[in-house]
């Protein structure tokens, strides 16, 4: 069992505002070693503002932020060497070449991963001597991200790292971030990719407006009784009423989107029978039909809600 030994990242009631904004709202955290806490929320809900208060960049207004036991904006320099940052812009210098870049970065530290096999482990090895301001937005995030990781940090933030990557580097930076979790260090990163949270975080934390409003593994976050569902497409304004009636109250049946259909409740086998035979009678196919939970990003629109900021 974790214990209070393991919380690398400690935060209690965070708050930061920008003027007459409250861009975190007093927000808790606590992220462990050797697993990999996802901070996931909509744009502007105050997820690099926290990251940035973690990272000792920003003073918080109030509440109390503890990275390895200190306070990261009263930090000695030791301290700062054991927590890894990449910031959402990159923040790289734009005249150093790719690979030289990292090998400087290692060259800060007293037992640095050996930049090459980190340069081959992201794929810097394709444009190492080219200089940063010539590389595309992929590529200087695998960078930044090198030179997050070549000082083996104890504690490794990352701001949108996959953002932008094609699959192959996604790929490529998911295995790395398994490794850094396997040898022990803990890891905080925000996405906004859903499966980046469901393939990689062992704990998600939801949040909006700049507070947690859903917090738990990806399994907890998505089960619960009401969790399964099944999911088909099909012509828009299907008779549901008919359907409705042949099934047991239970099942809540909705075309969220014109030709979108969703069953929610317990789906058993003879819920799925009765579905394909009022599909024949209404002569259409269930394309696509598939039963399952709740996807991670059902959970989060449910606690962000569906409209645009
Ligand atoms: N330097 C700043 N000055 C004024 N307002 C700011 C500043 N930085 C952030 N904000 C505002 O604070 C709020 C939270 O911003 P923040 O960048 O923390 O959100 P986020 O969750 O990281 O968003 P995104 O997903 O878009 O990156 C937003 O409304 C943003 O406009």
């Amino acid at each position: 069992m974790p214990g209070p030994e393991d919380d690398a990242v400690v935060v209690r009631g965070l708050v930061r505002s920008y003027g007459p904004l409250r861009a975190v709202d007093g927000l808790d955290l606590v992220a462990r070693r050797g697993e990999i806490t996802a901070v996931l929320g909509p744009n502007g809900a105050g997820k690099t503002t926290t990251v940035e208060c973690c990272e000792g960049l920003r003073r918080p207004d109030a509440g109390t932020v503890r990275v390895l036991g200190e306070d990261p904006h009263l930090a000695s320099p030791a301290h700062r060497a054991r927590v890894g940052v990449m910031l959402q812009d990159g923040g790289l210098p734009t005249g150093a070449r790719a690979a030289g870049l990292v090998q400087h970065v290692a060259r800060m530290h007293a037992t640095p991963v050996p930049p090459a096999q980190l340069c081959a482990d992201l794929g810097i090895d394709g444009f190492a001597r080219t200089t940063v301001r010539r590389l595309s937005g992929g590529q200087r995030q695998r960078v930044a991200l090198a030179c997050a990781l070549v000082g083996r940090p104890d504690v490794l933030f990352l701001d949108e790292p996959s953002a932008g990557l094609d699959p192959q580097a996604r790929q490529a930076v998911w295995s790395v971030l398994a490794d850094v979790r396997a040898r022990g260090a803990a890891v905080v990163l925000t996405t906004h990719y859903m499966e980046e949270a469901e393939r990689l975080a062992d704990v998600v934390v939801v949040v909006d407006r700049g507070r947690v409003v859903g917090h738990g593994s990806p399994a907890e976050l998505t089960a619960g009784t009401s969790a399964e569902q099944a999911r088909f497409t099909a012509r828009p304004a299907l008779d549901l009423a008919t359907l409705r009636r042949a099934l047991d109250p239970s099942v809540v049946v909705l075309e969220p989107h014109p030709g979108q259909y969703v069953l929610q409740g317990p789906i058993g086998p003879q819920v799925l029978a009765t579905l394909t035979s009022w599909c024949v009678a209404q002569g259409v196919m269930p394309d696509g039909l598939t039963v399952g939970r709740r996807s991670l990003e059902d959970v989060f629109l449910e606690l962000t809600g569906r409209e645009l900021r």
